[in-house]
């Protein structure tokens, strides 16, 4: 089957992307761009960038490496690399333009999860955890076409055809056989509890920071209880939460979101409610980024999701709500303007940068504002 033009289903009420939390919007998005926004979700950006680490070496060198590993790889001119026109520390790689409509399809079929499709789409070899399906019989090093099962019908461990709608992602070769992937026996696995991810991620984190003689304090905690009361007397920064009121030059806020704007999706089955969750979360993580946040310092607020409520939403809601925080313009200007719908002006939506279909770069779709605090 061919690519969807939504990443949704029928039934998926679209006023949860341009409406605002609580309040009634008259979203100036129209219905075609809506349509054009759906349908860009659904394919694969089509560059994918890499900052480059500037201490440790630069964008050229880099940039040297990675053609001549392409072209010893792949063969010249087969992946485009370049470096950003105005980031100095940035490349640009091009995705492999082949369509996959001109490939050969082979008979045998391995049916990957959407998930382990998008990922294949974006570059990345089949994991075995994503696999669905494989014919029995298939072996190693056999030539195989790869589909993703977009309704996820698809039972674990399907040894024949799977006939109900798939797409085709590509072709491969297969490195492992049935049992390797699916075993002969449900062998029970052992998961690490969230807090044991998190300090693992934690380590990692810090032992990078070493490497660059960068002081990290890190900390677990609820970022939305970390702003000591008032009236409580000062701490040290590496004493550890909660922080007392302005001790921070900067704040990223990149919010937890509904991260609508992850590409390519192929099949999205996200429920209305968990949709609506991130507003009250992102709005009380906001009050605490004020709250720490020193005069004059600057706070940057982002997301990875395109809904007008989690994006413009939260700029006009923070804006009546703290009278001491200024929206800024940053100099440089790679995104397009903030949707309209919200109660921002349209020099407020100038501000703002929307990363969607109309931008230059192909990326997937995000957001983000710049504020600064004044003294009130
Ligand atoms: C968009 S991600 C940020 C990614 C991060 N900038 C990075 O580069 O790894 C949002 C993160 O917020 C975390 N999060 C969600 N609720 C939180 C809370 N109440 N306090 C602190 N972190 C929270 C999520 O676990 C997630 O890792």
């Amino acid at each position: 089957m061919p690519f969807p033009n939504s990443p949704f289903e029928d039934a998926f009420n679209s006023r949860m992307i341009t409406s605002l939390h609580e309040e009634i919007s008259d979203t100036t998005i129209l219905n075609e761009d809506y349509e054009k926004t759906l349908k860009w979700l659904c394919c694969a950006p089509k560059i994918t960038s890499y900052r480059v680490n500037t201490l440790k070496t630069n964008a050229e060198e880099v940039l040297k490496a990675i053609r001549a590993h392409i072209s010893k790889v792949l063969g010249e001119h087969y992946i485009k690399a370049e470096a950003h026109p105005l980031l100095f520390n940035t490349i640009i790689i091009g995705n492999n333009e082949m369509e996959s409509k001109s490939l050969e399809k082979y008979f045998k079929e391995i049916i990957v999860d959407v998930e382990c499709g998008a990922a294949i789409l974006r570059g990345a070899h089949v994991y075995a955890p994503g696999v669905m399906a494989m014919f029995s019989g298939t072996q190693i090093n056999e030539k195989v076409s790869i589909y993703a099962d977009v309704n996820k019908r698809c039972k674990k461990g399907l040894q024949k055809l799977y006939e109900d709608d798939k797409i085709f992602l590509g072709n491969g070769i297969t490195r492992m056989v049935r049992h390797q992937l699916f075993g002969d026996q449900i062998v029970p696995r052992v998961f690490s509890s969230p807090s044991t991810k998190l300090r693992k991620k934690v380590g990692q984190l810090k032992a990078r920071c070493a490497e660059f003689g960068a002081r990290a304090h890190c900390f677990e905690a609820d970022s939305s209880k970390i702003l000591r009361p008032q009236g409580h007397s000062q701490t040290r920064i590496a004493d550890g939460p909660p922080f007392s009121a302005e001790t921070f030059n900067r704040v990223l806020l990149d919010a937890p979101c509904s991260a609508l704007g992850k590409r390519p999706q192929l099949a999205n089955r996200v429920s209305e409610k968990v949709v609506k969750s991130y507003v009250p979360l992102q709005r009380r993580l906001f009050e605490t980024a004020v709250g720490l946040l020193k005069v004059n310092g600057t706070l940057v607020y982002s997301t990875c999701t395109i809904t007008l409520a989690e994006n413009e939403g939260m700029v006009a809601w923070a804006l009546r709500t703290f009278k001491c925080l200024k929206l800024v313009k940053p100099s440089l200007r790679l995104g397009g303007p903030g949707w309209g719908g919200t109660s921002l002006t349209e020099q407020e939506r100038n501000c703002v940068q929307r990363f969607g279909p109309d931008q230059d770069v192909d990326s997937v779709g995000f957001f983000f504002a710049c504020f600064v605090k004044q003294r009130s």
